[in-house]
């Protein structure tokens, strides 16, 4: 559905990668891992369509993103979902900020027609956001202040903003990075009911254990290179490359 194909890219003179290729397909979860600072960020936002890679195509369905016409990306932008390590919301209700992804993606009339029901309160905001919330276990402070809420609450605000408008791939950059295992096994399971709901997941984690407990396939980002691909297991228990091997026993210091 969503892929990169022999992509080169860097910033300035410095190479970040060169020749890669990952695909994600609808109802799995792709894991990315490798060493910090070795591109797997840069890697995401590729996949989302933020940036265009120096060399090589990103293609969704088919259609390379950069060779389509502005409306085309912008298209194929919205059925993509991102979360960023920083859950970044803004000053209003969980509510609001969970609807934030949705409320974009609705014409006018919708959007006008959502908010007159919402100031006459005949609207809790939409289902889709409730569901959202309900998955990362927030229902209940839907009407609290994001501004109120703990780093890992936030966290899971930003995971259901994404997941509201029912998006066919989700990329995660380390969305567990800064929580307590509580937090990050909420977020994992709301990985898991995402795959088992058709979307396509990308997740970045120099986290190896995450990988192993959510990804149904692993991508080794190595020495700017995708060293090596395949089923999680295959990969953890007896992968082709020795650098991989070294990199999951700790023995690949960088
Ligand atoms: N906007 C930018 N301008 C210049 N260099 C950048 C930019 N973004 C990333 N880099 C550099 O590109 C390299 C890859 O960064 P990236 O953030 O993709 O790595 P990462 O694997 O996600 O790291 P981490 O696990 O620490 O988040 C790093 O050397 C980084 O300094």
């Amino acid at each position: 559905m969503l892929e990169a194909n022999e992509v080169h890219h860097g910033y300035d003179d410095e190479t970040v990668f060169e020749g890669v290729s990952l695909s994600v397909d609808p109802g799995e979860v792709v894991a990315i891992i490798g060493p910090s600072g070795v591109g797997k960020s840069t890697l995401l936002r590729l996949l989302a369509v933020f940036d265009a890679p120096d060399r090589g195509t990103i293609a969704f369905d088919g259609t390379p993103m950069w060779d389509a016409t502005e409306q085309e990306r912008l298209e194929h932008r919205r059925r993509i979902g991102m979360v960023f390590q920083e859950a970044s919301l803004f000053d209003a209700s969980v509510r609001r900020n969970a609807g934030y992804g949705v409320r974009v993606r609705q014409s006018w009339t919708e959007r006008v027609r959502h908010e007159v029901a919402s100031l006459v309160g005949k609207e809790n905001g939409t289902t889709d956001v409730l569901e959202a919330l309900e998955t990362v276990g927030l229902t209940e402070k839907v009407d609290q202040d994001a501004s109120s809420l703990s780093g890992g609450e936030a966290q899971r605000v930003a995971f259901a903003r994404a997941l509201a408008y029912e998006p066919d791939v989700l990329l995660l950059d380390e969305p567990t990075s800064d929580l307590d295992p509580r937090n990050t096994a909420v977020i994992e399971d709301a990985v898991r009911q995402a795959r088992n709901r058709g979307i396509g997941v990308t997740i970045a984690t120099h986290d190896m254990h995450q990988a192993e407990r959510v990804a149904d396939r692993v991508a080794v980002l190595l020495e700017n290179d995708i060293i090596e691909v395949g089923d999680t297991e295959t990969v953890f228990e007896s992968p082709r490359d020795d650098r991989t091997r070294k990199f999951i026993d700790g023995d690949l210091i960088y």
